[in-house]
Parts: C-alpha cells; structure tokens; sequence
C-alpha cells in the first residue's frame, strides 16, 4: 500500500495515558466482539462517522460512548500514512494519546460497558514487557511499539 492508497474506513484510537506530564500507564480494552476479535486487545476507539467535525471529535465522541469519559487528546502517533496506521487494505486508524478529564474509568468486575470485555492499565516502564505479552489485535502491534518507544 503505497502513500497514495485511499482507506474507505477511517478508524480512530486513543492510548489513554493515567497523567499527561509523567505518564506510568496507559489504557488497554479487551474487545467482545466480533468473534473473530473476542478477547484481543486494542486501543478505545472506533469508526468517525460522516457526522463527527474531525478525527479528534470521532474519537473524543466514541470514547464518550463506549467508556463514559470525556478525554482530552495529547499528541498524534503519527502512522506511515495520512490516515495513520493501516488494520486492512479498506481501513487505518489514527491515533492520539489523551488523558481523562471527566468522568471515571470503570476497570475490572465493575466495567460493565458492551464492547469489551475487560479495561487494564499497562505499565509503561517495565521496557514495554506487559504491553507486548497482550494478545493485541495484530495490525495494532506496531502501534504499540511506537507509543512505547515515544514513551521511553
Ligand atoms: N477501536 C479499535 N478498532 C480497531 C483497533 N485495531 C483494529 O484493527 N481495529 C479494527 C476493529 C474494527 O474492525 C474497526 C473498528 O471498529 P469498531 O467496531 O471499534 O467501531 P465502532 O465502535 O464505530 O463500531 P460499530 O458501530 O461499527 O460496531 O477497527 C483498535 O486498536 N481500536
């Protein structure tokens, strides 16, 4: 896929980090579903739709839907492409790390939200050991790669 290819779908991201300034963890999300999916990790996102302004507002709004906080966007992990990241030859996703600023986080027994499965926060400086042992959605391990070595 050269840098001219169009991806039909844009898909949006956030590494939610637990401080902007000295972060130690970032947030990971176990997908439900598709069964194809169940049970891989990800980065909280989902699709921008034709109605949201921009990446950025997609990405604040799904994380508005499917977490129940409001974040604030950091910084772009920029991809190899101006829509970030390829998944597949029809979808990439654009990344941002944010912080919450509204809202709370529910982790663990208490999540109860449909998406995932389960919401852990990662330690960041362990040389990236428990991010890397997570069953991730493929497409998303070189993401995670240049979130570690941006965090370093
Ligand atoms: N959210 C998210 N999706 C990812 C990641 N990596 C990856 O390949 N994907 C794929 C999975 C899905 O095919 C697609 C995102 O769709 P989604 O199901 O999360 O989006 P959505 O909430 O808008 O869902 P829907 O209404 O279409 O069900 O991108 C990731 O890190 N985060």
């Amino acid at each position: 896929m050269g840098p001219e290819h169009v991806f039909r779908t844009q898909v949006v991201g956030a590494a939610v980090l637990d401080d902007a300034e000295n972060p130690t963890h970032f947030l990971a999300a176990q997908r439900a579903y598709p069964e194809t999916l169940r049970g891989m990790w990800e980065f909280p996102g989902g699709k921008a739709d034709p109605d949201d302004a921009s990446c950025e507002a997609a990405l604040i709004r799904e994380c508005s839907e499917e977490l129940d906080v409001q974040l604030r966007l950091l910084d772009e992990i920029p991809g190899p492409h101006a829509q970030g990241w390829p998944l597949k030859e029809s979808s990439a996703m654009r990344v941002w790390t944010a912080v919450v600023t509204g809202g709370e986080l529910m982790l663990g027994p208490q999540y109860d939200g449909a998406d995932h499965l389960d919401l852990r926060w990662i330690p960041l400086h362990d040389d990236g050991a428990a991010a890397r042992d997570l069953e991730w959605i493929p497409a998303d391990r070189p993401i995670v790669e240049a979130l570690l070595a941006r965090l370093r």
